[in-house]
């Protein structure tokens, strides 16, 4: 039995990884429950899996719980989620928090040689030389949940790394893939939140659109893998179908495909290296599927990925920076105090105003990070 602590329970990755471990309840059992404020989703959760520890984003939300359920360990906040991620009960840790706020966890859980399943890419593209370190460090390897990482992890398996010519990611193009920049001016949340092939939270749907999904997805990938961005490229694949592809030395092209439902990378985080049945999910009929596309991706149409590409290869504390000025000003879209291509020329401003500092610590990205948000929020006033 493989006891599970989950962070982010409530959310799109949180509520699909619940049941998968509903259909599997003689391998997985819930130890631990974090979330942010949504008591409303978490109390059945809670009462349905009866974990031995809770967290909660702040103590409003850690009273509502307790009222509901009268659980005898509710945590709150970052703190919480930490002594989750220590605890000796717990064997996986699944971290699917949206945004960097489950860092600490993160580390503390690889420092206790749990499982880690990886959803969560900001993570990584904020501190992956910390995170990557942490883990050979204390030899835990990192299994990802991310689809297209799932898809390279699956298409490398047994493979050399030096034996790899390309990292090729697929993107679907988002919500508006279709639309030129003109266009772009006059798009909306709803808009925004309308995502062709995939229901998943608002922030990471708002990122598929700018494209910044993708730039993530390219950092978390040059860290999972050890791959020097020279060697990952983007192609543009509408049906998110075949989920990413490794290129070999010979030309042996190696990829995943499957019918989109993140249920599949999920399970095979939490099962590795066994495969089970999945019920609920759809068989890939291939005659079914009229036809596939690819498309050579436009870096000036979708400049966050090349916002992205650049950070990625200044290193330092330029990826931190990305995605803290990147989760502040997709925060404010979702609040309509900006507009949609307001995104990007926030994350350019933020880039170009910081100064870099190389390898820096858990308290440098933190400090980083909060004065990032604080200067992108200073962009609309
Ligand atoms: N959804 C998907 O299909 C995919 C998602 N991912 C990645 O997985 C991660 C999660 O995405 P997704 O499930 O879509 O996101 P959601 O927005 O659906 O869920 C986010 C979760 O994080 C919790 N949360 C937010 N803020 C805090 C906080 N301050 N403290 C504790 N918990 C918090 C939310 O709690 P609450 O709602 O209770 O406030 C919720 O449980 C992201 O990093 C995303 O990029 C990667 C691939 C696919
Ligand atoms: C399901 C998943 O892994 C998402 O990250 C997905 O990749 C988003 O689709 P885009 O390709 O549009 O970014
Ligand atoms: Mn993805």
């Amino acid at each position: 039995m493989k006891n599970i602590a989950l962070l982010g329970a409530t959310g799109s990755i949180g509520e699909q990884t619940l049941e998968v471990i509903r259909q599997h309840k003689d391998k997985f059992s819930v130890f631990a429950l974090a979330f942010g404020t949504n008591a409303g989703k978490a109390i059945p959760m809670i009462r349905e899996f009866e974990p031995e520890a809770v967290v909660t984003a702040d103590e409003e939300t850690r009273q509502k719980v307790f009222e509901a359920t009268t659980h005898k360990n509710i945590m709150v906040g970052s703190e919480g989620m930490v002594a989750v991620a220590k605890d000796p009960g717990a064997d996986v840790f699944v971290n699917a928090v949206m945004g960097s706020i489950g860092l600490p966890a993160t580390l503390e859980a690889i420092r206790s040689r749990k499982r880690i399943a990886i959803a969560n890419k900001e993570t990584l593209v904020t501190a992956g030389h910390l995170v990557m370190a942490e883990s050979r460090k204390y030899d835990t390897p990192l299994l990802p949940v991310d689809s297209e990482h799932s898809a390279i992890f699956q298409a490398l398996n047994g493979e050399r790394n030096e034996d790899v010519r390309r990292l090729i990611i697929t993107a679907s193009g988002g919500s508006f893939r279709d639309k030129t920049r003109e266009e772009l001016q006059g798009v909306n949340v709803k808009d925004a939140l309308n995502h062709p092939n995939w229901n998943m939270g608002a922030k990471i749907t708002v990122d598929s659109a700018s494209m910044m999904n993708k730039g993530l997805e390219v950092i978390e990938a040059h860290w999972l893998f050890n791959m020097p961005y020279d060697k990952i490229h983007v192609l543009l694949h509408r049906e998110s179908v075949i989920h990413s592809l490794v290129e070999f030395q010979d030309r042996s092209v190696m990829a995943q495909l499957g019918s989109p439902d993140m249920k599949v990378p999920i399970q095979y985080a939490l099962s590795y290296p066994e495969r089970i049945p999945l019920s609920g999910s759809e068989s890939l009929e291939l005659e079914d599927l009229a036809e596939l596309h690819f498309q050579k991706m436009d870096m000036e149409r979708f400049r966050c990925l090349k916002f992205a590409f650049q950070a990625g290869r200044q290193g330092g504390s330029m990826p931190a920076v990305l995605n803290a000025a990147n989760e502040q000003a997709v925060a404010m879209f979702l609040n309509e105090q900006i507009s949609f291509l307001d995104i990007e020329a926030f994350v350019e401003r933020a880039l170009t105003e910081h100064n870099s500092v190389s390898e820096p610590s858990l308290s440098d990205i933190i400090e980083i990070d909060k004065e990032t948000r604080k200067r992108v929020e200073r962009y609309v006033k």
